[in-house]
Parts: structure tokens; C-alpha cells; sequence
């Protein structure tokens, strides 16, 4: 990185040395969504005549991609899983009915993807999240200009923790994932990060699965994405 002077990057000193982009996940990263979850999974739930799910069972499943979310839902309420196809159609539906309606930015998102690129860092944004939703919910938050290529949960053969979505945004970005850092909120993007050979940042703020986010091995750990603009 050429530029790593125009950024007091005191937390990220060690990484900001030959970094040339950054990869960014969506869900509790960037916007906290977990009211958009609770909605769609309760209007899902009404619509199949079965009970809805709690606050705190959505923040502990949500990260590993809409199918495991509805997957895990129907088990948590004693719905058949042959029910699941018809779940899918009704979460997609009511998601695409609200998507952003019950979700904000957390503080400091939008300063900090500009400290990024203003420190000459090019951004992709990669989420377990459908593409479909993605697209329209960061559009909706104003946080698209910030990114050159949008992935989602479905746009390569596998998702986060598994490596390859991380070395093709790489591949996209045409960066090294040694100077490409990841940037999430839970063990899933820091197990990608770390398969795929890239620096990983976690924030404190987010969803992992219940565990202690500082329980996870990472580079930096960071209460706001504009910290390293505050030193
Ligand atoms: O599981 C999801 O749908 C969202 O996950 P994300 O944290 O990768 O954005
Ligand atoms: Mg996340």
C-alpha cells in the first residue's frame, strides 16, 4: 500500500504494510440485520401455522447462509423438514418484501470503508447472505458505491467458513490473499480468512454463533470499522 500514511492505522499498523484490499462481510458487520431475520423467520413461521423463534436463537444461527437458517429454524420448532422447500419460498418471498426495513448501519461503517479507500485499499463485499438480498439491502443503506464486486452466499460453489469464496474475490480483485484482508464478525469469515491465506479483522459488535468474538484467532479485533481512523 502506498498511501498507508494518510491513515492513523495504530490498531492495524502490522497489516496495513502491504495490504492492497479489503474483503467485507455484510450481516453484522456492516448493517445489524438481525431485526430483518426475525421478521422474515416469524412471517415465514405464521405462514407454515408453526411457532415463531426467539431474538437470541436468530443471532446464534444467523452467518452460515439462508439454508442453514431455515434448515435450523424448522428443527428448533418441531417443523417437518420436508416442509423446507415450501420455507425457502415463503423466507425468500417475505425477505425481499422487508429486506432493510428492520436493519441499520452500525456507527462508523460508512467512515471506515472511506478510510479504507481513501488508504488506496480497493473493497469487495462477500456474504453468506443470497446475492439478491445483498445487492438491494446495501443499495438501500448506501453502502454500494463503497465496493467494486458484490458476492453472495450463492455465487460460488460453496460458502464461508469454506475457503473458496474468499480466493475467488481474490481472484476478482486480482490481489494476493496475503495482502487482501478480511474484515467479518465471526469464526465463519476468520476460518475462510485463515484456509484461504488471508489477514483477517473482526469486529466486537457482531454475531458469532454465541461465542466471545475475542475467542477467535484474528490479526485485530475492532469495536468500530472507523477505529483505525481514530488510532
Ligand atoms: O448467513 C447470512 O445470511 C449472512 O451472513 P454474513 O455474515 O456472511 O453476511
Ligand atoms: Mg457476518
Amino acid at each position: 500500500m502506498t498511501s498507508s500514511s494518510r491513515l492513523p492505522l495504530d490498531l492495524l499498523s502490522p497489516l496495513a504494510c502491504g495490504l492492497d484490499a479489503a474483503i467485507i462481510d455484510l450481516d453484522g458487520t456492516m448493517v445489524d440485520t438481525l431485526g430483518d431475520f426475525v421478521a422474515v423467520l416469524g412471517l415465514t413461521l405464521d405462514e407454515l401455522g408453526l411457532p415463531r423463534v426467539d431474538r437470541a436463537f436468530v443471532e446464534r444461527t444467523v452467518g452460515k447462509g439462508s439454508e442453514h437458517l431455515i434448515r435450523q429454524t424448522l428443527a428448533e420448532v418441531g417443523g417437518d423438514p420436508a416442509c423446507y422447500e415450501q420455507a425457502w419460498a415463503a423466507y425468500q418471498r417475505h425477505y425481499l418484501g422487508i429486506n432493510g426495513e428492520f436493519a441499520a448501519v452500525f456507527d462508523g461503517v460508512a467512515e471506515g470503508l472511506q478510510a479504507l479507500r481513501d488508504a488506496g485499499l480497493r473493497l469487495a463485499c462477500l456474504t453468506n447472505k443470497p446475492l439478491a438480498f445483498a445487492r438491494p439491502l446495501l443499495a438501500a443503506k448506501g453502502l454500494d458505491g463503497h465496493f467494486e464486486f458484490v458476492f453472495g452466499g450463492d455465487s460460488f460453489a460453496r460458502k464461508k467458513p469454506d475457503p473458496l469464496p474468499l480466493l475467488e474475490t481474490c481472484r476478482a480483485l486480482g490481489t494476493l490473499p496475503a495482502r487482501t484482508l478480511m474484515v467479518g464478525d465471526s469464526r465463519n469469515d476468520a476460518e475462510a480468512a485463515h484456509a484461504a491465506g488471508c489477514p483477517v479483522a473482526l469486529v466486537t459488535y457482531g454475531y458469532n454463533h454465541g461465542e466471545p468474538i475475542r475467542a477467535v484467532p484474528a490479526s485485530a479485533y475492532l469495536d468500530r470499522l472507523d477505529q483505525w481512523r481514530q488510532g
